[in-house]
C-alpha cells in the first residue's frame, strides 16, 4: 500500500464524487444537464444530479473497502488477485449503488453509467494501490496500468453478458441485437480508450493552454461527442441523427470550441439545437466524468505526494 495515504477509502471516494460534480457543473453542455438549463431532459435538472452524486460517495468507499479487505491476505503481495475473487462482490455493491440513485432520483436515471464506470476505476486504482508501494512511474503509466485492468475485468465476459439476456430492456442491449454496439460495457472493456484518447488529453491540452478547468471540460466533452456511438443518442433516435449531432460537435470545434467567440457562440446555438430536437450525449458526460476521474486520480498519486 501506498505508505503516503492512510485514509484511502475516503481519499478515493472524494475523488469521485468530485469528478461527478465538476462533469455536471461544467457550463454550457449542449443537450445535457448544467448549470444554465437541464438540456434535453424533462425529468432531471441541476440539483438532481447534486443528490444522486453525493449520494454515491459510500459507493465508492465501499468498493475500496472491499479491495483492501481482499488484498489483506494474498500470499503474493506484488501479484494481482484473479477478478473473479471479487467481481461479483463488486456487481453487488454496483446493483446496489443503482438501487440507490434511483430512490434519491425517484426514478430518474442520473449516474446509471457513472455508477458502473467510476466504479469499476475505484476498483482497479484500489488494487494498484495494494500492489504497489511506491508512487506511480509517471502518470501516463499509472493511468494506462488501472484503465487495461478495466479491461481485464471486462473482456472475458463481455459478449457472455449481451448473451445471457433474453429480451432487451436497456438501449445498450437492443444495440446489441441491432448494430453490435457494445455501449458502457464496451468503454470498458477497451480499457476506457475513448476516454484516454480524447478526454483526458484535451482537458490537460486546454488547462495548459490556460483556459478554466470549465473550458476545458467543455472543449474535452465536444470532442468526445464527435467520437463515441452513445447509445443515449441512438436510442432516442437512430444512427443518422447521431452522425447529424457528431458533424454538428465537430463544426463547433472547427469555429475554435471553447477557444474563440465563435466558438462559443456556436456552442450555444448546438445547445439550442439539441434541446430543440431532444439530443443528449449522456454517455459521453459519463466519460467526460471518467476522464476527470483519471485526472484526479493521477495528480493525487502521482504529481502532488
Ligand atoms: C453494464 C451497465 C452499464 C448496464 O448497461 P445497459 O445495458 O443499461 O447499458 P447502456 O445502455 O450501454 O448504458 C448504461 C448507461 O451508460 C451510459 N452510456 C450510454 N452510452 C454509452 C457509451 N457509448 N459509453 C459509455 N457510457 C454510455 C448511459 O448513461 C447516460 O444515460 C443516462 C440516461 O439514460 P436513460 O434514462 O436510459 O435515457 P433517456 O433517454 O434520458 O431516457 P428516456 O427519456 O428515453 O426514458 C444519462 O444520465 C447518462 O448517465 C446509460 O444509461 C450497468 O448498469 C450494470 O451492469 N450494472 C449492474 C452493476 C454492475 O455490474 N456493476 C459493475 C461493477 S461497478
Ligand atoms: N450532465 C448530464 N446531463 C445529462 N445526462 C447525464 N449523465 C451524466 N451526466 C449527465
Amino acid at each position: 500500500m501506498h505508505k503516503t495515504h492512510d485514509n484511502i477509502p475516503i481519499i478515493i471516494s472524494e475523488l469521485a464524487v468530485k469528478a461527478l460534480l465538476y462533469e455536471v457543473s461544467a457550463t454550457p453542455k449542449p443537450g445535457l444537464v448544467d448549470r444554465a438549463n437541464n438540456g434535453a431532459h424533462r425529468d432531471m435538472d441541476f440539483y438532481t444530479f447534486i443528490d444522486s452524486s453525493v449520494g454515491l460517495g459510500q459507493y465508492f468507499s465501499e468498493i475500496v473497502h472491499l479491495i483492501l479487505d481482499k488484498y489483506e491476505d494474498r500470499s503474493d503481495p506484488e501479484i494481482y488477485l484473479a477478478p473473479n475473487a471479487f467481481f461479483s462482490d463488486l456487481q453487488a455493491l454496483g446493483i446496489e449503488a443503482e438501487r440507490k440513485m434511483f430512490k434519491v432520483t425517484n426514478h430518474v436515471n442520473t449516474h446509471k453509467g457513472a455508477i458502473y464506470a467510476l466504479g469499476l476505476i475505484t476498483c482497479a486504482v484500489s488494487e494498484w494501490l495494494c500492489i504497489h508501494k511506491e508512487r506511480p512511474q509517471s502518470p501516463d503509466i499509472f493511468i494506462k496500468e488501472i484503465t487495461d485492468r478495466v479491461g481485464v475485468y471486462i473482456q472475458p465476459v463481455l459478449t457472455e453478458q449481451f448473451s445471457k439476456v433474453k429480451e432487451a430492456h436497456t438501449y445498450g442491449e437492443a444495440q446489441y441485437r441491432t448494430l453490435g454496439l457494445t455501449g458502457a460495457r464496451g468503454e470498458a472493456a477497451s480499457g476506457y480508450m475513448n476516454a484516454r484518447k480524447w478526454g483526458l488529453p484535451v482537458i490537460e491540452e486546454a488547462l495548459n493552454k490556460g483556459v478554466s478547468l470549465n473550458d476545458a471540460l467543455i472543449q474535452a466533452l465536444l470532442v468526445l461527442m464527435c467520437h463515441l456511438e452513445d447509445s443515449n443518442v441512438i436510442g432516442r433516435h437512430d444512427y443518422k441523427t447521431l452522425e447529424l449531432s457528431q458533424a454538428k460537435a465537430k463544426s463547433v470545434i472547427d469555429a475554435g470550441g471553447v477557444y474563440t467567440a465563435s466558438g462559443r457562440h456556436a456552442i450555444q446555438q448546438y445547445d439550442l439545437w439539441c434541446i430543440e430536437n431532444y439530443i443528449s450525449h449522456g454517455g459521453c458526460a459519463d466519460l467526460l466524468a471518467v476522464s476527470l476521474y483519471l485526472k484526479l486520480l493521477s495528480d493525487k498519486f502521482y504529481d502532488k505526494n
